[in-house]
């Protein structure tokens, strides 16, 4: 049985998200303290985390921090923690001994969406469509970034229970007339469609090319980010199916979680790419497919669906939970290091 003190980290607590490209930081003071924002580092400027937090950050503030709360791209499942997408690699005990800590938990970086969907404020988050929160129930976070992330978030005995998982990696399939004439031209991975293969930056491309070899087209766009420019200004008819496309799957797969977690709580779309193409998501396509749902669709028309516009949710997250972590059912074991 763990006793109260077991469960509470000491203050001033570094709380982190670090990303395959970017780290970002903020140090909780005490419990009612606004974070403290540090100044985002690149994972590739430093050959470890803690020559990182040392140069960028601990030279440069006068509080110490006593216990490191880290969320991570990656599984934790050792002493050596190494990030997907980026050189470092985590060592939880080397975090205790050179930067005079007492506690470091890991985490994963989508259970720490999953807490910041627990409590958003008004501000954090748009609603795309209609339905509404039904409180103490359970909620979902999908994030389209790098890869497909997704976590539930389970209201249970009190507690908000984050449930990390690879549902980005469920399989997606062909349903329009239009999905039939574009699957062959996907690239599928091992022979099977999964939602990371379209539902992510580099998935964005997959459609595009995808979409305009259904048509006979030459590809004209460089990236990503380029589709989604164009989609958003009307430019390009081949980037705007891809957007419209890649809300319409998104939809179905979300609905997908929602109808997996029961999620009346609401489904909540993170990552950096849902910000990205809001006004898109904001169309019928995302919303209608999210619904499409038979013989469920009445149920999935009382589930509200967000786009989280926090900058930094995974940080928010981790600081609701390091101010309460008792109101939070986040596993430890095997995750925490004390000296
Ligand atoms: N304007 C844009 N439109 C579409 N995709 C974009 C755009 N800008 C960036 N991306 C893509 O978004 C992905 C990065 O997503 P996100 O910002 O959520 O990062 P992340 O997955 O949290 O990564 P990390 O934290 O590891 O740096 C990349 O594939 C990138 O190419």
């Amino acid at each position: 049985m763990l006793t109260a003190s077991d469960q509470s980290f000491s203050f001033p607590i570094l709380i982190g998200d670090i990303g395959g490209t970017n780290a970002r930081f903020a140090l909780l003071a005490d419990r009612s303290a606004e974070p403290l924002q540090l100044p985002p580092v690149k994972t590739g400027d430093f050959e470890t985390i803690e020559e990182a937090l040392q140069k960028s950050i601990l030279d440069k503030i006068s509080e110490r921090p006593r216990s490191a709360i880290l969320a991570v791209a990656g599984p934790i499942k050792s002493d050596e923690i190494p990030l997907t997408n980026a050189g470092w690699v985590i060592r939880p005990k080397d975090m205790l001994a050179r930067l005079g800590l007492e506690d470091v938990l890991v985490i994963n970086d989508f259970e720490a969406q999953a807490l910041a969907i627990a409590a958003p404020a008004e501000k954090d988050v748009v609603q795309i469509g209609g339905g509404s929160v039904r409180p103490r129930s359970s909620r979902v976070v999908l994030g389209p970034g790098t890869g497909l992330g997704v976590a539930g978030l389970v209201f249970a005995q009190d507690t908000w229970i984050p449930v990390p998982g690879e549902g980005g990696h469920v399989d997606i399939g062909p349903r329009s007339e239009r999905d039939f004439r574009i699957w062959p031209f996907l690239e599928p991975i091992e022979g099977r469609m999964a939602g990371e293969q379209i539902l992510c930056g580099r998935g964005i491309m997959n459609l595009y090319r995808a979409v305009c070899a259904a048509d006979g087209l030459e590809p004209s766009l460089k990236d990503q980010a380029e589709v989604t420019t164009s989609a958003l200004s009307g430019d390009d008819p081949a980037a705007v199916e891809t957007v419209s496309l890649f809300c319409a799957y998104l939809g179905r797969v979300a609905g997908d979680m929602a109808l997996i977690f029961m999620a009346r709580g609401g489904v909540f779309l993170a990552g950096g790419i849902s910000q990205k193409i809001l006004p898109a998501l904001m169309k019928p396509e995302f919303r209608a497919a999210f619904e499409d749902k038979a013989p469920h669709s009445s149920l999935m028309r009382t589930i509200p669906t967000f786009a989280v516009v926090h900058p930094m949710a995974a940080l928010s997250g981790l600081a609701a939970f390091a101010r309460a972590p008792r109101d939070f059912g986040v596993a430890m074991e095997g995750r925490r290091w004390r000296s």
